[in-house]
């Protein structure tokens, strides 16, 4: 069996590629990074390490790996023979690698009639249908309804850190042990693939809004708060007590919104955080701040782990979540120099005021209580950060 992968990065290796290797699978990873490409070419597996105790390892086997600015051709020719389709290349990437995707269902059509399934790895929500939308864009009519007949776009949700790497072996993955990836199975065409550590469900929404309102709010805001703070790293940034309070309260909001739409209890609900505190202070993990707070904009979409459950609270509660908004005051003040997005938005925010950049950013009216919420705590978080730096200078 062969599935073909777009992203040979952190999550591409060190999760997706370890389920489908232990599911029996030759993986083509397909990726644009060129010293990626020939090393996983030459070396013909890679290592993954989990990260606890044990530090136990794991080779992947049966992959090779395609750069597909040089080679498309090739690109189309694995997909014309996979039996799965997957991607882990980033939200905002999905669009990029669409042409190359409808070409090679174009010409897969010509040949076979088997049905493919195409999984998007992302953390968003609908991810698969986003990219269906844009291969979608590239077909005719006619072309739509065959593939409507052979090709499935099932909807997933993805659960597992996997921190930044800096690993002499620049193929070796360390990740958490901890994994969940969940598949809308409604939407599989043809057999169910024999996956076992796919979780297929037949409703995807409660699956993928708790993870992304719970795993990634958390991530998120240690990642925002804990850089205003002056951390870099998230295992320290969570054991300040500001930040851990923030985090933690943050998770109550959206948990009351999980718990209200769908069918979780409190207790478990409240159990489901506890384990994933637990797995962001994990020890054996060193992740930067600016690793998981990376793309500000995109992570302030109305739909995304801040204003999606920000959103939600205000319509089911009538009031403004307190910490939610802590959290997105203090994204307003995340400036790393090497993101772009960060750059973009101390830009919109120098030139726009930032009630307007904000309301911009998210779509949103200026007199939004929860825009208004934001800047209250924006302007707070300044003058703490002025009188921590004033503090540290007379230190100095
Ligand atoms: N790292 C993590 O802990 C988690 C990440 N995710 C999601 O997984 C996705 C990937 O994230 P990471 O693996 O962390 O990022 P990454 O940056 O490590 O990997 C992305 C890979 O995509 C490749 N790429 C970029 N443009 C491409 C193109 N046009 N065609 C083919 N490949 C291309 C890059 O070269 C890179 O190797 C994102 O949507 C992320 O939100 C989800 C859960 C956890
Ligand atoms: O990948 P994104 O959407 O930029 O989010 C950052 C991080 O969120 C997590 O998935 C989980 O919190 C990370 O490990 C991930 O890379």
């Amino acid at each position: 069996m062969l599935a073909v992968h777009f992203g040979a990065g952190n999550i591409g290796r060190g999760f997706i590629g370890e389920i489908l290797h232990d599911a029996g699978y030759d993986i083509s990873f397909v990726d644009i990074n060129a010293e990626m490409v020939d090393l996983l070419n030459s070396k013909k597996k890679y290592k993954i390490v989990f990260a606890d105790q044990g530090k136990n390892e794991q080779f992947i086997t049966g992959i090779s790996a395609i750069n597909s600015k040089v080679e498309p051709d090739k690109v189309i020719e694995s997909i014309v023979r996979a039996d799965l389709v997957t991607t882990a290349v980033g939200p905002d990437i999905l669009v990029n690698i669409s042409d190359l995707l409808a070409k090679s269902l174009k010409r897969r059509s010509e040949i076979t009639d088997k049905p493919l399934n195409i999984i998007a790895c992302e953390n968003m929500i609908g991810g698969s249908t986003f990219l269906k939308e844009k291969v979608y864009e590239k077909l005719s009519d006619e072309e739509k309804t065959l593939f409507n007949r052979l090709y499935a776009f099932p909807d997933a949700a993805v659960d597992r850190i996997v921190p930044s790497q800096i690993n002499d072996d620049r193929l070796m993955v360390e990740v958490e042990p901890y994994y969940e990836w969940v598949v809308d199975q409604s939407a599989i065409k043809g057999e169910l693939p024999a996956i076992s550590g796919i979780k297929f469900v037949p409703e995807l929404a409660p699956y993928i809004v708790r993870k992304l309102f719970t795993v990634n709010t958390g991530h998120a805001a240690i990642a925002y708060f804990g850089y205003m703070k002056g951390f870099a790293r998230i295992d320290e940034a969570i054991k300040d007590k500001e930040v851990y309070h923030a985090v933690s309260g943050a998770l109550k909001e959206t948990g009351r919104v999980i718990v209200s739409k769908y069918d979780f209890d409190w207790d478990s609900h409240q159990d489901y955080i506890n384990k994933i505190l637990l797995r962001f202070k994990n020890p054996y993990i060193i992740d930067s701040v600016t690793r998981v707070g990376r793309s500000p904009l995109r992570k302030l979409g109305k739909n995304d782990r801040l204003l999606g459950p920000a959103l939600s609270y205000y319509q089911l509660f009538g009031k403004v979540p307190e910490n939610l908004s802590k959290i997105i005051a203090a994204v307003l003040l995340f400036d790393a120099e090497d993101d772009q997005e960060a750059r973009a938005l101390k830009h919109l925010i120098r030139n726009q005021g930032v009630e307007k950049a904000l309301s911009e950013t998210v779509e949103l009216e200026e007199q939004h209580p929860i825009i208004q919420k934001s800047i209250e705590y924006y302007k707070l978080h300044l003058k703490e950060k002025e009188i921590t730096i004033r503090d540290s200078s007379k230190r100095l």
